[in-house]
């Protein structure tokens, strides 16, 4: 069955989901996006080849509605759509924090409704989607996000209990190694490294981690003691971060990401 998607609040998240969905071989005319200004969906159109329309009519006109506005502005993007909105549409949400629920109080009774958590690197699809069903979610439903979301990168079905950890571990997570790379660049050039060097070194390091880490089969820790040499350098770098608590302070860190994303349940912010 050819199926319509749209992407309602097409901001980063909406269209590096939607560019993977075109690359991934949807064609254009299954495609529909929504914008709040005039100059974004003449954008997205010029770009991508595909139909931009207002909210109500997406509402009519697609099978499945993505919506990826801030979560703090989900309520009002649903009381525009929900007079708009048949049951048997299929309601999926990327925002952080809002729970299944609120959408299912919001639009008509027995909307199927399905939460995921993706990130930004879906532009390059290798985005990791964490995938929950609300209440009238069916297997079908649930499959449908999935092949979707498959087109950008991996995914994963959790209970919808875990999706705020779910939103700080792989949500966020791409910000911290972004972070760390800046820091561990600045590191280089107080070694006396030009910049750009510096950056290549630590970016082709990550990749090469982060390669390592998907593809060896072993645990991070053996990763870390085959570089780590006895009375070699790695030793008096690792003492170094764990006497500034960096891996406290990471556990800190996402344990405050996952509050807020729970703080954002209400769709108040
Ligand atoms: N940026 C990220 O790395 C991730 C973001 N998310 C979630 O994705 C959602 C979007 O985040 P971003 O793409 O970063 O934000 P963004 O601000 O780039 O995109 C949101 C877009 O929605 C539009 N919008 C707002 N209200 C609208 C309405 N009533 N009708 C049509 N368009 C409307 C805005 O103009 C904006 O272009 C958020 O809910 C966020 O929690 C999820 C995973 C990762
Ligand atoms: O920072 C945020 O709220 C969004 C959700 C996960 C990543 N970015």
């Amino acid at each position: 069955m050819t199926q319509k998607v749209a992407v309602l609040g097409t901001g980063k998240i909406g269209e590096a989901l939607l560019s993977g969905m075109i690359r991934g071989g949807w064609a254009t005319s299954d495609l529909l996006v929504t914008a709040r200004r005039p100059e974004r969906a003449e954008e997205l159109r010029g770009r991508y080849g595909v139909e931009a329309v207002t909210n109500a009519e997406a509402a009519k006109a697609a099978d499945t509605l993505i919506l990826t506005v801030k979560p703090q502005d989900m309520g009002k993007l649903l009381d525009e759509l929900a007079p708009h909105v048949p049951a048997d549409r299929l309601v999926v949400s990327g925002a952080a924090g809002i729970p299944t629920s609120f959408f299912e109080e919001r639009l008509s009774p027995g909307t199927p409704v399905v939460r995921v958590m993706t990130n930004t690197p879906a532009l390059v699809d290798e985005a990791m989607s964490v995938i929950s069903g609300g209440s009238h979610a069916t297997e079908d439903h649930l499959a449908h996000a999935e092949e979707i979301f498959n087109g950008v990168g991996k995914t994963l079905r959790v209970p919808e209990s875990q999706q705020d950890a779910a939103t700080a571990l792989s949500g966020s997570g791409p910000a911290y190694f972004y972070f760390l790379v800046e820091a561990m660049t600045d590191a280089g050039i107080l070694l006396g490294l030009p910049r750009d060097k510096a950056h290549d070194l630590i970016v082709q390091a990550a990749i090469g981690a982060a390669v390592m880490l998907r593809d060896s089969g072993e645990h991070p820790v053996r990763l870390r003691e085959a570089v780590t040499s006895p009375a070699g350098t790695t030793i008096n770098a690792i003492r170094e971060l764990e006497g500034h608590g960096v891996r406290a302070a990471l556990i800190a860190a996402l344990e405050a990401a996952r509050d807020r994303s729970r703080e954002l349940a209400s769709g108040q912010g």
